[in-house]
């Protein structure tokens, strides 16, 4: 992109969001929560609230009576969706002499920013896909295990961009996602841990011809800019069926953000073979200004910069108020 046409993004400019919600011009419909569970219609409940705890992230509150207001009329829509997909595959296969045997797998994108809950959403819509009466095979990666390894990002000087799109390893993903789309068998993603805070060396999650699969992280909707030499290169998204995006005001975000890394001292920093185990000894006035360190240095900018930015290319935007349940659903009308 021309440099000088490149809209450089202030930590302290407005959040956007109105526009795509309250204008007549917008290409999204917007749905009150109580509006939106109306859509559920016969869509059964096929979760407890012991398997929702068990699904939901460290502080997130998420609840039963969340997946009965929000979560059933996704799947209902999704379903919609993946039968379409899939008797539009049908057909085309006659125009292609397409192998019998080749599935294409539905492949739904989840964005979001850091500490937005992505997680949570992402292993709930999971289990209530799988739960179809079709039963169908639903896989989750995370990009997480696709950035690059500590070693290469503090060779390049990028670990504190951990999350910018430049700390990923984009080609990978690329290959990824066009593997499982031409239907291959046993395709390998690799794993992060949030212990080590790096990628695990030589552990991989296998996966194999999927019906859907959930792919989830913070960058998923982004846009690259084109190469100096013109050559065609596809975005992540393009692989996408359809496509999520966890919304929230920023204030909420950075609150849940510090909240949940005070917590992690409490637990997972606990851990001496944590990354952060250090943080694990501070005080808490130390330790709350690491937190908000992270949140503004890394985090915040990242979400305004490049996480943001490509909100308005969802599918269908969750839009979260203060208790962390979702007030608003944003579905794309064009
Ligand atoms: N430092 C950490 N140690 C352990 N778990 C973490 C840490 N940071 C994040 N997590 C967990 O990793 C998952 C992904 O977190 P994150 O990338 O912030 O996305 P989100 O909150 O939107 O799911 C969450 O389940 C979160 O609880
Ligand atoms: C690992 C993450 C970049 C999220 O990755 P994602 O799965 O969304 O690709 C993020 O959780 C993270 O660790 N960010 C670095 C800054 C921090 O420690 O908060």
């Amino acid at each position: 992109m021309d440099q000088s046409v490149k809209r450089s993004t202030s930590l302290d400019d407005p959040d956007p969001f109105d526009q795509l919600s309250g204008s007549e011009l917008s290409p999204y419909r917007r749905f009150a929560a109580s509006e939106w569970a109306a859509f559920r219609a016969d869509t059964p409940l096929t979760l407890t609230e012991d398997e929702v705890k068990r699904l939901r992230s460290l502080n997130d509150p998420v609840d039963l009576d969340e997946v009965r207001r929000i979560y059933l009329s996704m799947s209902r829509l999704l379903y919609a969706h993946v039968e379409a997909s899939q008797s539009l595959f049908e057909q085309r296969k006659r125009f292609l002499s397409v192998d019998e045997a080749i599935k294409t797998p539905f492949i739904i994108g989840i964005a979001g920013s850091v500490a937005v809950g992505k997680s949570t959403t992402a292993r709930i819509l999971k289990e209530l896909l799988a739960r179809w009466p079709s039963s169908p095979k639903v896989d989750l990666v995370t990009t997480d295990g696709f950035l690059l390894p500590n070693a290469v990002l503090r060779e390049h000087g990028l670990m504190e961009r951990k999350g910018f799109p430049e700390s990923y390893d984009v080609s990978a993903v690329l290959k990824f996602l066009s593997a499982i789309k031409a239907g291959e068998q046993a395709v390998r993603a690799p794993i992060y841990s949030h212990m080590t805070y790096d990628v695990l060396p030589d552990e991989f999650i296998t996966i194999d011809r999927p019906d859907i699969l959930v792919f989830e992280g913070i960058n998923v909707l982004q846009v690259r800019d084109l190469p100096e030499d013109g050559k065609m290169v596809p975005f992540v998204s393009d692989y996408f069926d359809f496509s999520i995006y966890i919304d929230a005001p920023e204030e909420l975000i950075h609150d849940w953000y510090v909240t949940r890394f005070m917590q992690l001292r409490q637990t997972a920093f606990r851990d001496p073979r944590s990354f952060f185990h250090r943080y694990a000894e501070l005080s808490e006035t130390a330790a709350l200004s690491i937190a908000e360190g992270l949140w503004s240095n890394i985090n915040l900018r990242n979400l305004k910069e490049n996480i943001q930015p490509t909100r308005p290319r969802a599918d269908l935007i969750l839009r979260k108020g203060s208790d962390h349940m979702v007030e608003e659903v944003l579905l794309r009308k064009l």
